[in-house]
């Protein structure tokens, strides 16, 4: 974790002043480092999701590091909270220019063993709930003043074992993004997507333990041989949402170290040799960075 003055950023200062942000999900893991990112860089933030003690907390850490940041309460699973959501969002901001669609989630099973309940809560929040977030921030907003819009999906290139459901949320994710695009972008809104590979957050500890040895070796069929950070995946939704990719819309970026490049005639190997790109703040808290 870290806090919004000691992230690393590469963008400059005062980029996104004036820029309102709503990040789903923005009270944890790579949702909350987009969120201190932006307002580190000048955004109004709003943090939503379903735990108002997680949000209240993150809107505590980049209000103290001078950010402005609210916390939203909202079940992307419930219409009515989409509705009032957004609503709220664009009233404490007094406006909507970026969304950062990252609430998401799913569990580990078999196909064969996926109950219809665990199925529809995965789609209903991965694919439906972000679908109709956008349209909801499109309708109340965007429609008359532009924007742009990341979706935060998955490696589901090859499909996605034990993991059907997301997978298949995910991939409908990544059709959206290039439907929205050619649909909105004559309304001044760009969508665009950010592939993660396996991300080292709080989201991963919410596995069962059992399962923490299969992500560590999964976690090495990359070009880096480790773990994406936070950092990384904020850099590139930071990099879509901002000036300098106003001639890219509709595509999705892959922030995987190359895992869903795998080639079997070529797999990783070595130690890693790549440098990670991170905040320092939680390694200089435990000792291992001076
Ligand atoms: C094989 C390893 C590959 C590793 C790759 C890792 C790459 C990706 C990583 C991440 O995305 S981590 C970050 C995301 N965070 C999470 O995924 C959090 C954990 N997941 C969840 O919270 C849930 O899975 C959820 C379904 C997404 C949401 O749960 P919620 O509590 O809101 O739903 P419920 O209404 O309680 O549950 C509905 C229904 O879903 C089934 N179910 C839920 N959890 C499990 C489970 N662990 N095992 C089996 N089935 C599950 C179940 O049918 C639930 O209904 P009930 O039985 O409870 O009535
Ligand atoms: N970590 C990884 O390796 C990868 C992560 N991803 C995706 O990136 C995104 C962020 O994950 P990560 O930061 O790792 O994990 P987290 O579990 O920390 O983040 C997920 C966030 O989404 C929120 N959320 C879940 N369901 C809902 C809902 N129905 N309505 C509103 N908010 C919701 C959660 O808050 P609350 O429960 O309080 O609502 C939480 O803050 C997710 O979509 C995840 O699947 C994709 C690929 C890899």
């Amino acid at each position: 974790m870290s806090t919004t003055s000691s992230i690393q950023t590469i963008f400059r200062d005062h980029l996104f002043a004036g820029k309102s942000a709503l990040i789903t999900g923005g009270g944890t893991g790579i949702g909350l480092r987009c969120a201190r990112e932006l307002a580190r860089l000048g955004a109004k933030v709003v943090l939503a999701g379903r735990t108002r003690e997680k949000l209240e907390q993150a809107v505590a850490g980049i209000s103290e590091q001078g950010g402005e940041a609210h916390a939203v309460v909202c079940n992307i699973r419930e219409a009515e909270d989409i509705e009032s959501g957004i609503a709220e969002s664009i009233r404490l901001m007094g406006g909507l220019d970026l969304l950062v669609n990252n609430a998401g989630g799913q569990f580990p099973s078999p196909a064969e063993d996926i109950p219809r309940k665990g199925w529809n809560a995965v789609i209903d929040t991965n694919l439906t709930g972000t679908f109709f977030t956008t349209q909801e921030a499109f309708r109340q907003h965007m429609r008359s003043h532009g924007g742009a819009v990341v979706n935060i999906i998955a490696d589901m290139w090859q499909g996605f074992p034990m993991m059907a459901h997301t997978g298949a949320a995910r991939a409908g994710v990544d059709n959206l993004t290039k439907t929205l695009a050619n649909e909105w972008g004559r309304h001044g809104i760009r969508i665009n997507a950010v592939a993660p590979g396996i991300i080292e957050t709080s989201g991963l500890e919410r596995y069962d333990p059992m399962v923490r040895p299969f992500i560590e070796e999964a976690a090495k069929n990359n070009q880096t041989r480790r773990m994406g950070t936070e950092a990384e995946v904020a850099a590139a939704v930071t990099f879509l949402l901002s000036p300098a990719a106003s001639y890219i819309t509709g595509v999705t970026l892959r922030v995987d170290g190359g895992q869903s490049i795998f080639h079997p005639l070529c797999p990783p190997q070595g130690d890693g040799k790549m440098p990670v790109f991170e905040d320092t703040f939680d390694r200089v808290q435990d000792g291992s960075v001076p």
